[in-house]
């Protein structure tokens, strides 16, 4: 079971059995001889520095990367001991997930093993559902749809991660490593996989494919060897703090208002409200205790589920997690200032937005073992560091910032649309047991035609509050806000 997957894929199994086509390798080290620990059907490539089907510029990556992990590499990483190698005939089977940028598969080698990473070697005594989930899956980058968009490469997106997350997050980051695919031949059984099952892709992802590349990745494994007794909790944590810019009167935080904005300016049928979307990030990694964290989880597991209340209390612990606090410590310490201020050539800014987008993965029971009676979590990772370029997304960030704080969306009490007042859909840890405003100083979202002009439909002519004019669907938003309708303010009249 999966909670709050981003993109939930379940395909059939189906299996690829690529073709063994010839390429001209450069012979391999001594060390691939030996082959790797635990997979002698994977052998380990050492990177010469003349290789004809290495770019110049991945070349330079490669390069840095040594330079990072000599004189004393970490034991099993990688670099400074070459490359794993896919050999040919490796079967890649479900398609584990998808997203706009690469997709996930399960890999299996020719002799039908697994390839495990650097922590799993003690593990080899465990039984082999739980060698299983200590395994890798292959990523792979998808052909990119809008093409102008500028990207960083495998490479480029590995030397960041070694450089600049693994340094601050330590032993929470979901293990990635390269691996050369150019002798596997996956490429086009991958794109076949894809192509028979297009149909039952998320409607977004249909029709995209993966790009012809030397490069992927192979990464820890996070699903949960045991369905029936442990779930995978998969979540963006988001801003686990207030943006620096945000306005000192502010009753959301900057992932709620966000939250609040996506739901108002870009309407759409099912769209889940923004209490039920993701919880507040406040409540995460947060020192004060906020059982609310519990309620907002609540909503996510239907009620009729007989784990419920067991899933509750596992997920009350899981926000308490170090694992949390120390995303927030790095967000908070690599941007003092906030996206309104921030240079675009400030790459400690653009560190604490791609922290700001990482994934969480949480393995956790729901039924207490022999072993472990408690609820702890097994396993919490941080994944998916997608470097930022600043150059390319400081203006969509300021922009984005300057319409939470113009709009509303950090501040406002109410939305006012077509003579009624709701109450805004969040449910952000700084709404909570704050005392109400007193009229003069209430703030609304005045909801509008895009047609309309300012003043028509206003609100009755006893409140002086400040409002905020937004313009957007309004037959769909009366709908999407049908269950959050209040009483008009005390001491206002209609107007
Ligand atoms: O702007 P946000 O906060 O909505 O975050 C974007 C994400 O939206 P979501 O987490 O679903 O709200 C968005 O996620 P989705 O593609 O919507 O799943 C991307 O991660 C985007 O980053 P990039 O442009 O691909 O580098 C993210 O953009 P930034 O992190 O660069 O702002
Ligand atoms: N290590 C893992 N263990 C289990 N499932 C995973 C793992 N990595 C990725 N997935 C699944 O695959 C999906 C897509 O993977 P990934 O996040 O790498 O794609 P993406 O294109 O970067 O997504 P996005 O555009 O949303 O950032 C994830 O949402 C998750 O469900």
């Amino acid at each position: 079971m999966v909670l709050w997957r981003k993109k939930p894929f379940v395909s059939p199994t189906a299996v690829i059995t690529p073709s063994s086509p010839k390429i001209d390798l450069r012979p391999a080290s001594p060390r691939a001889a030996r082959g790797y620990a635990s997979s002698p059907a994977c052998s380990i490539y050492s990177v010469c520095g003349d290789e004809a089907w290495i770019s110049q510029e991945d070349m330079d990556h490669l390069r840095q990367l040594s330079e990072v992990h000599h004189p004393a590499p970490q034991n099993g990483d990688p670099y400074g001991k070459g490359v794993r190698l896919l050999p040919p005939g490796c079967k890649v089977g479900r398609l584990v997930g998808e997203g706009a940028a690469n997709a996930v598969f399960e890999l299996v080698l020719p002799d039908g093993s697994y390839l495990y990473h650097q922590n799993s070697r003690s593990l080899t005594h465990l039984s082999l559902a739980d060698m299983r989930c200590a395994g890798l899956l292959l990523r792979v980058a998808k052909a990119p749809i809008d093409g102008d968009r500028p990207r960083f490469n495998y490479l480029q997106q590995y030397q960041y991660y070694c450089t600049h997350i693994k340094p601050i997050l330590g032993s929470y980051i979901l293990h990635q490593e390269l691996v050369i695919l150019r002798d596997a031949n996956l490429i086009d059984p991958i794109n076949d996989f894809l192509r028979a099952i297009d149909h039952q892709r998320d409607l977004k992802f249909r029709g995209t494919f993966i790009e012809p590349s030397e490069w992927g990745f192979l990464v820890e494994d996070m699903q949960p060897h045991d369905p029936e007794t442990t779930i995978l909790v998969e979540f963006k944590p988001k801003w686990l703090s207030q943006s620096p810019n945000a306005p000192k009167n502010a009753i959301r935080c900057r992932q709620c208002a966000k939250e609040l904005y996506s739901y108002i300016v870009d309407p759409q049928v099912g769209k889940p409200v923004p209490t039920k979307a993701k919880p507040c990030p406040l409540m995460i990694g947060n020192d004060a205790s906020n059982p609310a964290f519990t309620d907002s989880v609540c909503r996510r597991v239907p009620s009729t589920d007989k784990r419920r209340k067991r899933l509750n209390s596992t997920l009350d612990v899981l926000r308490n997690e170090p694992a949390f606090k120390t995303l927030r410590l790095a967000q908070e310490a690599n941007d003092h200032v906030g996206p309104l201020k921030a240079d675009k050539k400030d790459a400690q800014f653009a560190l604490a937005m791609t922290l700001r987008d990482c994934t969480c993965f949480a393995q956790v029971l729901t039924t207490p073992t022999q072993q472990q009676d408690s609820f702890k979590p097994l396993k919490i990772r941080f994944g998916d560091f997608d470097m930022k370029m600043p150059e390319f997304k400081l203006t969509y960030w300021r922009t984005i910032e300057e319409q939470l704080i113009k709009g509303g969306f950090y501040t406002a009490d109410m939305i006012y649309c077509r003579g009624q007042f709701y109450r805004p859909p969040t449910k952000c840890y700084l709404e909570r047991g704050r005392p109400t405003r007193p009229m003069e100083e209430l703030e609304v979202i005045h909801l509008q035609e895009p047609q309309q002009k300012n003043g028509v439909d206003s609100l009755p002519p006893t409140m002086k509050s400040m409002t905020h004019a937004i313009h957007t669907d309004v037959n769909l938003m009366e709908k999407c806000l049908e269950h959050y309708k209040v009483r008009k303010p005390e001491g206002s009249q209609k107007g």
